[in-house]
């Protein structure tokens, strides 16, 4: 009977490409593997199990997939979701990118691919020094060069000195030809995942138009609301609560199991595609979210710990002492970073 009770099908297992796998169960669906590891299905030891069950082994992904730990702050990875839960603790970094060419004519830009301006360029340099003490483990950005520039420029200055690496999952022979084939190099590195979730709000047939000759046209008060309300998209665009729908939900499925790991995360985006994201981390109401602006290539650092995200601002500088004290997590990496490079 207890046999019977434990082969009864409560669900099923099913593997979600590189994210891991999945209970499914009544209204369930549980990741069971995190982020960042990979599953290998094969067979009990000789042949097929006596139940006939297929044998999945869960290990750490190389490089070339997912993420890296870095030795001098390596968080432990095993336990329970909830165990994860408390005990460990991971930065966050949101950055909005440098200056681009169409901020700096202002023109609305959305989902146009158009670079950093010099100004830009020097935003994102400044950016990385203010985090340059900070542990990063992985990078998201969009998949617009602006915030790609962005998050390139600013880990120039890390004191790490850690290679940032694009991942190139987008097909088989990308993710092969791709590969690293060092352990101790890929030790040396920081995976970048790019994603379109992360991209700006697509802005619609205001996309290229000057944002003032457009208020001139159609009224301040309806292009105020086309840019900063919640829920009033501009025409044929998105509006930040359909922004909100792709970009909140790839940070709840993709990024949030990364922090639960203890993997210290660096977003580069934009300014709508990370309003929407502070309003989930912040839990802002749709009123609060028309009065957030962000500037261009301000870091703003979250402390991720049991559960919970506490934003602790900019770090205003890499020696300010404040922000390192946070935490005795950032004072113990900054110290070894000191010892390290003294
Ligand atoms: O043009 C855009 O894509 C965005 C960000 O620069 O503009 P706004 O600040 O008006 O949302």
């Amino acid at each position: 009977m207890a046999n019977a009770m434990l082969h009864q099908t409560v669900g099923t297992l099913q593997l979600h490409g590189s994210s891991g796998i999945h209970f499914q169960g009544g209204n369930n669906s549980v990741r069971l593997v995190p982020k960042g590891f990979k599953v290998e299905v094969g067979f009990c030891k000789r042949g097929i199990c006596s139940s006939g069950e297929k044998k999945f082994s869960v290990i750490q992904a190389s490089a070339s997939q997912t993420s890296v730990f870095d030795p001098v702050l390596s968080p432990s990875n095993n336990g329970t979701h909830e165990s994860l839960k408390k005990s460990n603790e991971a930065a966050l970094i949101l950055i909005r990118h440098g200056e681009s060419l169409w901020n700096e004519k202002n023109l609305f830009t959305g989902c146009v691919d158009v670079p950093l301006t010099k100004k830009g360029v020097e935003e994102a340099i400044e950016a990385g020094k203010r985090i340059s003490n900070i542990p990063v483990d992985m990078i998201f950005t969009s998949a617009l060069i602006r915030a790609q520039m962005t998050a390139m420029l600013a880990m120039t200055q890390h004191r790490r000195k850690k290679v940032p690496i694009i991942m190139h999952n987008e097909n088989e022979q990308a993710r092969v030809w791709s590969q690293i084939h060092s352990e101790d190099t890929i030790k040396q590195s920081i995976p970048v995942i790019a994603a379109w979730q992360l991209n700006e709000r697509m802005y619609g047939e205001l996309q290229g138009l000057n944002k003032q000759e457009t208020a001139d046209r159609f009224g301040k008060e309806k292009v105020h609301e086309w840019r900063r309300s919640y829920d009033i998209p501009p025409p044929n665009g998105e509006s930040l609560e359909m922004c909100a729908e792709r970009a909140v939900a790839y940070f709840k499925d993709e990024i949030e199991p990364q922090l639960l790991s203890g993997k210290n995360v660096m977003i580069a985006a934009h300014g709508n595609s990370l309003r929407s994201i502070i309003m989930y981390l912040d839990k802002l109401t749709s009123q609060e979210v028309i009065s957030l602006e962000l500037s261009t290539g301000i870091p703003m650092l979250y402390i991720f710990k049991e559960g919970k995200f506490i934003r602790r601002g900019s770090p205003i500088a890499p020696t300010e002492a404040g922000v390192y004290a946070y935490t005795r997590k950032l004072a113990q990496y900054r110290q070894k970073l000191d010892e390290m490079l003294h």
